[in-house]
């Protein structure tokens, strides 16, 4: 069995503001190895970003990891990155071993400097090369993720680019120190269609070729069936069905997975979505007790709204943090409209 490059272990993050802790990530544990993708998949505000960043040392104002560890795994051993301050983080890992690529492609790029230097400017800063050799490699990197003409585009500046050749810029800026790990926070959800399907393939072509191993953040079942291996579903901070792409989209488990799989309009057609999930996502703030998606599930047993579930593993590898799993609960199916939905769908091993 390989060893994962990345391990999460029961991460806790917490917010202070006017003195009050708000748990807003609460024990989430996965782990990513190398050359697979891992979804986190979830509702605004159900943790994704703040564990992303989290995984580059970066946070805002009043949080901290209250908890767990981030281990990253390579040749020379295992660090835990929760131990090490901003500064060793920015010198020593950050881009060299773990890279990010955000949402916003045009304003992660600095508007006043040619995008071929930005990507030229990070190759100098980490290894020694002569200008003219971090200009060459720049321009094999923009050949590497897609740009035509890379002589011409080196010297653009990023007004003049697309927003999805920003986006294959920023890519190439994140690979140039052939980090193991990418994490990917949304980035295709600003792009149209078209674009967000050619980034998707960039994405996953470059992943198999470096043998990557990458956190891949959407809200987007149908990107999760299209890139990843495994997916993580989190739900007000926490994980709350967790196994492999065909587990998690064959046998979902949790009520909450149910009610993203019905609202994801069916791949490849262009019906509407089907179902929205009642309600509004749980406040941090007043979480109720039990299972905080307790008070939207229709399908919640009594024991939901007075205790948190622990994980129940359904098979190897696929666990599910509801009490419907527990082997004495009663046994409740999943909606019909589901069940024939599913049924439907193109096998994701046939993507
Ligand atoms: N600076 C902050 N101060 C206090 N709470 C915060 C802060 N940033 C995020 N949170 C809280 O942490 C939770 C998780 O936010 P996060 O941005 O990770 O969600 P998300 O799943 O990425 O949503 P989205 O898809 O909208 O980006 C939210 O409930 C949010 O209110």
């Amino acid at each position: 069995m390989s060893t994962p490059v990345l391990s999460v272990k029961d991460l806790a993050i917490t917010f202070t503001h006017d003195r009050r802790d708000v748990e807003a990530i609460r024990g989430i544990s996965f782990e990513v190895n190398a050359g697979e993708v891992v979804a986190l998949v979830g509702e605004s505000g159900s943790g994704k970003s703040v564990t992303a960043r989290a995984l580059m040392g970066l946070g805002a104002r009043g949080q901290r990891i209250s908890g767990g560890s981030i281990e990253l795994t390579g040749p020379d051993g295992s660090l835990d990155l929760t131990t090490r301050s901003p500064r060793e983080l920015q010198r020593q890992v950050n881009g060299k071993r773990i890279a990010m690529v955000f949402q916003d492609a045009l304003t992660c790029l600095d508007p006043t400097m040619a995008v071929g230097r930005q990507i030229a400017e990070g190759l100098r800063a980490h290894y020694r090369m002569s200008r003219a050799q971090a200009r060459a490699r720049a321009v094999e990197l923009l050949t590497e993720v897609g740009i035509d003409d890379p002589e011409r585009r080196y010297r653009q500046y990023p007004h003049q680019l697309s927003g999805g050749m920003c986006q294959r810029v920023n890519i190439a800026i994140a690979l140039a120190c052939e980090p193991d790990v990418l994490i990917c926070d949304e980035p295709t959800t600003a792009l149209d269609v078209t674009i967000q399907l050619r980034i998707l393939d960039l994405l996953a072509r470059l992943q198999a070729e470096r043998g990557l191993a990458v956190v891949f953040i959407t809200h987007d079942l149908g990107v999760v069936a299209r890139i990843a291996d495994r997916v993580n579903v989190m739900y007000a901070g926490r994980i709350v069905e967790q196994g492999s792409v065909e587990a998690v989209f064959y046998d979902p488990r949790h009520p909450y997975t149910w009610g993203l799989l019905s609202a994801m309009p069916s791949l490849g057609s262009d019906e509407g979505p089907l179902h929205t999930i009642p309600g509004s996502p749980a406040s941090l703030i007043d979480r109720p007790a039990g299972d905080a998606f307790a008070p939207r599930n229709e399908f919640a047993l009594e024991l939901d709204h007075e205790q948190e579930p622990p994980y129940f593993e359904v098979s190897p590898g696929h666990r599910v943090a509801s009490w419907l799993c527990h082997p004495q609960a009663p046994t409740v199916e999943m909606p019909k409209a589901l069940r024939a939905k599913i049924d439907s769908m193109t096998k994701v091993g046939e993507r």
